[in-house]
């Protein structure tokens, strides 16, 4: 298996000063190429889980791999692309890209030639000596997801990196990110609160039970041999993670409600986006 999750706990500390067991025994595998999405109620651990793998914070036990190499820091091989883009606002698109090429010393004329190369398949050719100010949410994180894939890393890890943007936008960039997934076969860990972008995107979703996080479930998603998946299809799917979430985001509600609590199962839907409101 090309990314392995072996018995992973980790917990924080509340405000009490309380150990709280945020994930508990997370086992998961995944094979190289494939394009993976969690699922869960919000504060299940889901971002949590992909800091672990990044190497940007450490289990209380288990172990991760990638690439057979045992994760213990952050590294160019497993990078994340944020909600937020994060580009430096003093260089150019290029620059931005080209920022982590510079830091391996690759020569400057391999690196321009490099990212010029990942700027096209982003559709960003005429933006290479913008500044971020200069460009929409949606380039922006366009120029992250280029930033990412230069460095050819051996897993791209995404945290909710389109839930900042319009409906729109956001479709537009799913389509660009299966190209860019067909093309260059990396492998995608994706975490998202959205259903239906987790259905329309990945081959596999691991749905999250929450306090603490585990997995619930683990759903294949019918293949899309000509690319475009139907719409019945979506929604059957759609529908299923929802009834498998449904007893969760209750289990929030009522814990956050306590007696308050009048919520009836039919009164959760998602909304026309495939969000899940406040709760997940
Ligand atoms: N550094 C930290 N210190 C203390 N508690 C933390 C820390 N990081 C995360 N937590 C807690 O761990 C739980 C899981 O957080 P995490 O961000 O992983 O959840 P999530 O599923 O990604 O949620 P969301 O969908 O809202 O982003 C939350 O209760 C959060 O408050």
């Amino acid at each position: 298996m090309y990314l392995t999750i072996d018995g992973i706990e980790k917990s924080f500390k509340n405000e009490k000063k309380e150990s709280i067991k945020v994930l508990d025994k997370i086992n998961i595998e995944v094979e190289k190429g494939s394009f993976v999405s969690i699922v869960g109620p919000s504060g299940c651990g889901k971002s949590t889980l992909l800091y672990l793998i990044a190497g940007l914070d450490k289990a209380d036990a288990g172990e991760i791999r990638v690439a057979g190499k045992k994760v213990v820091k952050p590294g160019p091989e497993r990078v994340v692309v944020f909600q937020e883009a994060g580009l430096f606002p003093w260089l150019t698109v290029l620059e931005n890209v080209t920022y982590g090429l510079k830091l391996k010393k690759m020569p400057k004329e391999e690196a321009k030639a490099k990212a010029l190369d990942i700027l096209k398949m982003v559709h960003l050719s005429r933006y290479v000596d913008s500044y971020p100010h200069q460009l929409s949410g949606g380039m922006k994180q366009r120029v992250a997801i280029a930033r990412a894939l230069v460095m050819e890393p051996d897993i791209l890890l995404m945290d909710e990196p389109f839930s900042a943007l319009d409906e729109q936008t956001r479709m537009v960039l799913h389509k660009e990110l299966l190209e860019i997934w067909r093309k260059t076969k990396v492998t995608i860990f994706f975490v998202t609160h959205n259903i239906r972008e987790a259905v329309q995107l990945s081959e596999k979703i691991i749905v999250f039970a929450t306090r603490p996080g585990k997995i619930k479930e683990t759903i294949s998603v019918p293949s899309m041999k000509d690319g475009v998946m139907p719409d019945s299809v979506t929604l059957h799917t759609e529908q299923r993670v929802l009834s498998i979430l449904q007893e969760e985001i209750e289990k929030v509600l009522k814990e956050e409600m306590g007696n308050d609590y009048s919520f009836k199962t039919n009164h959760i839907h998602r909304d026309d986006s495939g969000d899940m409101g406040s709760h997940i």
